[in-house]
């Protein structure tokens, strides 16, 4: 039996064949925003994305995820709590069951019905999967997505969903530009956590934008037409493919904002 998000194999039990569940930097967390510390030596975020390296959108059984191409420094981060140059390696979403939960950080206990992820891998190391496994191998931007107005830059996305609703369904993705599901304002948090999903490694340095970006109703209904099963098996609704928050430890989460 595989991980995934139902009591028998879902956050509760993934200590048992990923013991770092129970590490020392584990993500997701709750931000507190009075208790994180303004550090005027943070960078703003310096993201440049090419929409040429977008590669194709795929159902991977847990989330649906955008791949890029990540042979060359054309989409890639840099700044902000960084150093050197980390290149952006794919896109993918968590989301909820209904509008009131699916974030998997949360803004003073405060839930959001999905969140972004854009995970960019350390060039200092040879590639993602070795990169995966490094204290400073991975930076994931980390958006919130709020109900509100209609959000046209999520639409080229919905709009691929019925050709990839099952496990293992992935259709070509040309000239997406992530850019456009960034805030307007790049104020963010960060703090040295892991990947919210198995294997758990603690190699992420995450950076959570401040400022949601907006979805409608009708948009996040789309998200949860999206399948866990494959073709063929019991239809199981892709919903509540969230972490909750994990406990902090000791760490301290710095504002890139006052
Ligand atoms: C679900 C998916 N996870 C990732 O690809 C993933 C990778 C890096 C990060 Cl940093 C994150 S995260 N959520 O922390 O941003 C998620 C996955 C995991 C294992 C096997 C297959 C598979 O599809
Ligand atoms: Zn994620």
């Amino acid at each position: 039996m595989s991980w995934g998000y139902k009591p028998n194999n879902g956050p509760q039990k993934w200590v048992e064949n990923f013991p770092i569940a129970d590490g020392v930097r584990q993500s997701p967390i709750d931000i507190v925003p009075g208790q994180a510390s303004y550090d005027a030596g943070l960078k703003p975020l310096a993201l440049k994305y090419d929409p040429s390296t977008c590669l194709d959108i795929l159902n991977n059984g847990h989330s649906v995820q955008v791949t890029f191409a990540d042979d060359t420094d054309s989409s890639r981060l840099t700044d902000g709590p960084i150093s050197g140059l980390y290149r952006l390696k794919q896109f993918h979403f968590h989301w909820g069951a209904s509008d009131n939960k699916g974030s998997e950080h949360t803004v003073a206990g405060t839930k959001y019905p999905a969140e972004l992820h854009l995970v960019h891998w350390n060039t200092k190391y040879a590639s993602f999967s070795e990169a995966a496994s490094k204290p400073d191998g991975l930076a994931v931007v980390g958006v919130f997505l709020k109900i509100g107005g209609e959000n046209p830059n999520l639409q080229k996305l919905l709009d691929a969903f019925d050709t990839i609703q099952s496990k293992g369904k992935q259709t070509s993705l040309a000239n997406f530009d992530p850019s456009t599901l960034l805030p307007g304002c790049l104020d963010y948090w960060t703090y040295d956590g892991s990947l919210t999903t198995p294997p758990l490694y603690e190699s992420v340095t995450w950076i959570v934008c401040k400022e949601p970006i907006s979805i409608s109703s009708a948009q996040m209904a789309k998200f949860r037409t999206l399948l866990f099963s494959a073709d063929g098996a019991a239809q199981d609704c892709m919903v509540d493919n969230y972490r909750p928050p994990q406990p902090l430890k000791g760490r301290t989460v710095r504002a890139s904002f006052k």
